[in-house]
């Protein structure tokens, strides 16, 4: 009879679905070696549970002449095949406090640690389900942390890039790195042990090509670590600042996108003292819009100067800077000598869009390609130039559509292979372990030292399986890993 590796610890159940919520259903998953035991008491039935197969069965509170509880749709898949790699019970209730709370009191009342007896069940920790996937070599690390991140995608983008972990492309990758360091350390290692009987020669020719494909694979991973950092912005949030003089439309403007009235729209000038986020989903990318105060030459109020000081910061931060012109404004001058110098001296090298707006007050709309001409030449750039209407809503579909194209090139969305996201935790052994005992390799190589120069490699293919979990030794780790993931996970 199969027993699962994780068999001498405590059956675990947990609410799955959230806890201290009305709703239709609530899932209650309970995965052990008493899964069964623990069926057979809440059913009342003798006769084992179908695997696999969906029953409605009466749940009773487990003692004699227990209480009806519920009537529940039971599901029971038997080890090694499922998610923990153990037997799972899951039972689905009626989303119901009492019934829930009923429900899990009963399990509870099932642990019992007499002499006679020995049943151990308690409630799980968080992440504890899948750290017993892992335990029972059903999953790897970097999998189960694409759970993590699938179940806190917020937007389209944010599910797919999380799909290259959780659908084991990125363990393919990594174990094929790992594959490839171990080779060229059974090389060195080759050198190592026959070096003082081989011919100079051939060591040399040994060594050199174990750096070529050292370099090669470095080349690799810093691509891939590079392709990581773009895809980051897809979880944080694309910071996109509104900037603009005071009055240019940039509220309207943020309404206008988010189609709601998030910001105080009025015609005094400076009514955005301080800047506004709002996060939006525009086309499955997680979007954060700052509307910023107006930035202009004088102002007395030192509130209104401090929001100032804000907004330029804001869109220094940012990962796209629109630059609001009003091109109606009648003294024609539409890029103020503060905005040219904000934009001069910080803004030079940032993505910006610049959005000419209040268009339906131009009377000759041919006026366009002339204000367009003169904010190119005082900026000194060809910087995409958007002319919209709130009032009229034209051009803001364009303007949407400009910066949907600018969100797939910053995040690499149109790469074939897509987007990844991969934890802070692997992030940082890619940067701390792998690329850098791939660099104590070359440094190693530069000396002539293959013993260094061994070592430099073992960093690096240690470091992947801190990734993976393969070479996970301690208990530290994987409680890193699984304590940010939820309960009932
Ligand atoms: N005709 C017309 N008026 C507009 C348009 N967009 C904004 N306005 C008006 O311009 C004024 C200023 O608009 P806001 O969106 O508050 O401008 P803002 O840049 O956020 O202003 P501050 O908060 O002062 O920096 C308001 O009276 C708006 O109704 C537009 O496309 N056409």
């Amino acid at each position: 009879m199969h027993r699962s590796l994780t068999s001498y610890l405590p059956t675990i159940y947990a609410l799955s679905t959230p806890p201290g919520q009305r709703s239709a259903i609530a899932v209650i998953r309970i995965s052990g070696a008493k899964a069964k035991y623990i069926y057979h008491k809440l059913t009342k039935s003798k006769a084992a549970p179908i695997p696999r197969r969906a029953s409605l069965r009466k749940i009773y509170e487990p003692q004699k002449n227990g209480k009806l509880l519920d009537q529940a749709l039971v599901l029971f898949f038997e080890e090694p095949k499922t998610f923990t790699g153990e037997d799972i019970l899951e039972v689905h209730l009626h989303g119901g406090k009492a019934v829930t709370n009923g429900v899990l009191k009963s399990i509870q009342s099932l642990h019992s640690n007499s002499s006679e007896e020995n049943i151990s069940i308690r409630y799980a920790q968080p992440g504890e389900f899948s750290k017993r996937a892992f335990q029972n070599g059903r999953a790897d690390l970097t999998q189960l942390e694409g759970i993590g991140d699938l179940i806190d995608a917020e937007t389209e983008s944010q599910r797919k890039s999380a799909l290259s972990s959780f659908n084991g492309e990125n363990k393919v990758l990594f174990s094929s790195w790992r594959k490839s360091i171990l080779e060229n350390m059974a090389q060195l290692t080759a050198i190592i042990d026959f070096g003082e009987d081989a011919d100079i020669e051939d060591i040399d020719n040994i060594f050199n090509g174990v750096s070529r494909n050292v370099e090669l694979l470095k080349g690799d991973i810093s691509s891939f670590v590079k392709k990581l950092e773009k895809s980051n912005i897809l979880k944080a949030g694309i910071k996109l600042a509104l900037i603009g003089e005071p009055n240019a439309g940039k509220s309207s403007l943020l309404n206008t996108m988010v189609d709601d009235n998030v910001a105080i729209v009025s015609n005094i000038p400076g009514t955005t003292r301080d800047s506004i986020d709002v996060m939006l989903d525009l086309e499955g990318y997680k979007v954060v819009i700052c509307d910023t105060a107006g930035i202009r030459n004088k102002s007395s109020d030192e509130i209104e100067l401090q929001g100032i000081e804000r907004a330029k910061l804001k869109s220094v931060h940012s990962d796209i800077v629109l630059l609001l012109v009003d091109s109606a404004n009648p003294s024609g001058n539409f890029i103020s000598e503060d905005m040219l110098e904000h934009f001069n001296t910080s803004l030079k090298r940032k993505e910006v869009f610049i959005v000419l707006t209040k268009t339906d007050l131009l009377k000759d709309r041919n006026q366009l390609a002339g204000i367009k001409e003169s904010i190119s030449k005082k900026l000194n750039g060809n910087y995409p130039i958007c002319a919209i209407s709130c009032v009229e809503n034209t051009g803001v579909e364009e303007l949407m559509g400009s910066l949907i194209s600018k969100f797939q090139e910053i995040t690499n969305s149109n790469d074939e292979t897509g987007p990844i996201i991969v934890s802070k935790r692997v992030e940082e052994i890619l940067h701390n372990d792998v690329l850098y005992g791939l660099k104590e390799f070359q440094n190693a190589k530069a000396l002539d030292d293959v013993v260094m120069a061994s070592e430099g490699l073992n960093i690096a293919s240690e470091g992947i399986g801190k990734i993976t979990g393969e070479t996970i030794g301690v208990e530290e780790v994987l409680g890193v890993v699984f304590s940010n993931f939820c309960v009932g996970k």
